[in-house]
């Protein structure tokens, strides 16, 4: 739908990152309008007394599995999670059934996005034929499909082959792409079940060591530099990984971006005393100093950006014993409150340090010229409403997604969405998804 199908809307009394005293904004023909005092009418008024407006979401990391597995959840319940928790645009990873490594599928992925309309859906191409490592996929192909694919990752699973990485740097950069590297040494991870260190071992299970990541990426540093090419690190998740990627940056040219998830900035290995596999993701929860360091890290920079690693998974494949359950939570709709828990309420960012984080640096890594844009007049509306003093409690059941593993059950977490905006047109509207 264009803005101009979309009619005019004016927010009232919103405050821009937080700041400053109340302002209205007129949005109309798909852009904001007018920022100030409006006296101009305007079809929809929406009451917005003390929200934060923030530029809309952009999420280079989530998992739609459609196709393949929309027993979990399709484009149609990922996109209403997406504006239900603030996204105008999100990236869906290739790890599908069959695999996203062609034009055909990202095509498809892309038009369903379309179709549902709710968010923009920007598939990510597998660098590897069926992710298996082994020889490249049809990179080229699919950056000049209709999906325009710009990301390329075998995520759900590590590029090991440095010969095989190499050339990935090599043929995304002259395409103008981005590696997204899911680091993990399966050398070092076989059979691992959770962050090696005691409370794994008291539970006898299989340690998945912190250098099978920082290795990884240490090399992964070096290959960029050497290559030209561009490396985006996914969910990072250990203390010496933002060691590492500082000094890769300090090396010079800003080749190297890197994610964090929220559940790497929240939760910790003591989850383990549960026993429930609804904790067990890939990176695993690792310790409280490694929270800590997450933290300074994305306050820093040094992390560029929250993903949410949003990734469904169907009961049977998580009520089961912990060695055979499916590493990954949801983490569309509680992104934005996780964020203002670990980073906002500890004072490590204020509003705009949370525009950066969730919106204008991942819309930079990923090449989007109309996300991530300063609330100014004459930019796209995509937009987000936040507000600060709303409290909830998760319930998985209540999420648009159709799988419920979230490992924030039950808590009570600050902050709401309460308007998403994508291209002047209301996408969710005090929790409900208007389509
Ligand atoms: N994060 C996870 O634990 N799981 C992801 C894959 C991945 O991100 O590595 C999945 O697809 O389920
Ligand atoms: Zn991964
Ligand atoms: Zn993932």
């Amino acid at each position: 739908m264009s803005g101009t199908d979309a009619g005019t809307t004016l927010f009232r009394g919103v405050l821009p990152y937080g700041e400053g005293e109340p302002v209205d904004v007129l949005v109309a023909d798909g852009r904001i309008a007018e920022i100030g005092r409006v006296t101009q009418r305007a079809d929809r008024v929406v009451d917005a007394q003390g929200l934060v407006a923030l530029p809309g979401f952009v999420d280079l990391h989530t998992h739609l599995r459609e196709p393949g597995r929309e027993d979990t959840e399709t484009v149609q319940t990922a996109s209403e999670a997406a504006a239900l928790g603030g996204y105008t645009a999100v990236f869906a990873m290739a790890n599908t059934d069959p695999v996203a490594d062609n034009p055909v599928i990202v095509e498809y992925v892309w038009q369903r996005g379309r179709d549902v309309g709710l968010v923009d859906v920007h598939p990510i191409g597998a660098v590897s034929v069926g992710l298996r490592g082994e020889r490249l996929a049809e990179l080229g192909a699919m950056a000049r499909s209709r999906a325009g694919v710009r990301l390329f990752s075998d995520d759900g699973h590590c590029v090991s082959d440095p010969l095989l990485m190499r050339r990935a740097l090599e043929y995304t950069r002259a395409l103008g792409g981005v590696v997204a590297q899911h680091a993990e040494d399966p050398r070092l991870t076989g059979g691992a079940q959770a962050h090696e260190g005691p409370a794994a071992a008291e539970r006898g299970l299989a340690g998945w060591p912190a250098p099978a990541e920082e290795s990884v990426v240490a090399r992964d540093c070096l290959l960029a530099h050497h290559t030209g090419g561009r490396l985006h690190v996914c969910h990072v998740s250990t203390a010496g990984t933002a060691d590492v990627l500082r000094w890769a940056r300090g090396r010079g040219e800003g080749t190297i971006t890197a994610e964090v998830t929220p559940h790497h900035l929240l939760l910790t290995d003591e989850r383990l005393a549960t026993y429930d596999p609804v904790n067990k993701v890939n990176p695993p929860l690792r310790t409280a100093a490694d929270t800590e360091a997450l933290r300074t890290a994305l306050a820093e920079g040094v992390v560029d950006c929250v993903a949410t690693d949003h990734a469904p998974h169907a009961p049977q494949e998580k009520d089961t014993e912990w060695a055979c359950a499916r590493p990954g939570m949801l983490g569309l709709q509680t992104a934005l409150s996780v964020v203002v828990l670990t980073m906002v309420e500890t004072g490590l960012l204020d509003w705009r340090g949370v525009a950066r984080v969730m919106s204008e640096r991942p819309a930079e890594i990923a090449g989007l010229a109309d996300q991530g844009r300063p609330l100014r007049v004459g930019e796209p509306a995509n937009l987000t409403l936040v507000d600060p003093e709303a409290r909830w409690v998760v319930r998985g059941g209540e999420l648009a997604s159709i799988a419920d593993n979230t490992p924030f059950e039950g808590m009570e977490l600050p902050a709401t969405v309460a308007a998403t905006m994508l291209r002047g047109r209301l996408t969710s509207l005090d929790g409900k998804v208007l389509s």
